[in-house]
């Protein structure tokens, strides 16, 4: 495997060294993860599969920085995440970090542009709310609840909202987990946009292993652990993946 060292800070996004995470829980310990390696290159789309329990989403949280690993280091370009202190890790996780999850989050009394602007108050170079809204094929709707708006939509605008401030990376659990396969192409065209458009970063787990297609890089994780790397010589478009 390709070292970070190889790849040079200035294409690095992530690159983690033996990470592990053992949750414990009375007298039960869960290894979650066990002594994992990656290096990860800005601008990738990289998909994450594995069976339920595998350590997907524990694997995702650390390097979104919501959690630490118990063992192991984590370096963000020429930052070692793991070195960091609470403060420090909330504001690289503000500043360069996108979340988007099965189930939108968005806050209902809101529409969908105050949504947006939510984030993009307390960002540093944050696009405006109507122009993210724009990009995810929304800026008519801006107005609208989410109460107003298909499932679909209101993932696009959570879409929206996680590229408002123009993240380095997005992470997206389980993002067309709700939807049908129509609406689910929609939504993985406005991240494939993000990815080409802004060169974001794009971690994507899914139970759906369709979408690995348009990957530039599968893990398939299996008991705590990276079993396998495949690299796709080419991706599809969202709309060639078969549902
Ligand atoms: N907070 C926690 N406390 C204790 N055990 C946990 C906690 N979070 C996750 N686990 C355990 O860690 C293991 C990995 O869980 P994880 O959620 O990372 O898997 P996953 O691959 O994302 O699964 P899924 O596809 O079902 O979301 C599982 O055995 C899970 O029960």
């Amino acid at each position: 495997m390709q070292t970070a060292e190889d790849l040079g800070d200035n294409h690095r996004a992530f690159s983690g060294r033996d990470l592990r995470k053992t949750y414990v829980t009375g007298a039960t310990e869960v290894h979650a993860l066990r002594g994992v390696d990656f290096d990860i290159r800005k601008g990738e789309i990289l998909v994450l599969l594995g069976p339920s329990g595998s350590g997907k989403s524990t694997w995702l949280n650390i390097v979104g920085g919501l959690d630490r690993p118990t063992a192991g280091t984590l370096h963000y370009a020429d930052t070692e995440l793991t070195a960091l202190n609470e403060r420090e890790l909330t504001r690289f996780r503000r500043a360069q970090i996108g979340f988007i999850f099965q189930f939108y989050n968005l806050i209902p009394s809101l529409t969908a542009e105050e949504n947006v602007r939510l984030v993009t108050d307390i960002a540093e170079n944050p696009m405006e709310p109507e122009e993210a809204l724009a990009r995810v094929g929304l800026a008519e709707r801006r107005h609208h609840f989410p109460a107003q708006l298909s499932g679909g939509e209101q993932q696009r605008v959570a879409v929206a909202r996680a590229i408002a401030k123009q993240p380095g990376v997005l992470l997206c659990d389980e993002p067309t987990g709700a939807l049908d396969s129509q609406t689910g192409v929609r939504v993985l065209e406005t991240l494939e946009a993000a990815n080409r458009e802004l060169e974001t970063t794009l971690l994507i787990i899914t139970h759906n292993a369709g979408i690995a297609a348009m990957a530039d890089r599968v893990f398939h994780f299996l008991d705590g652990q990276i079993a396998r790397i495949e690299s796709n010589s080419s991706k599809i478009k969202p709309a060639e993946i078969s549902w």
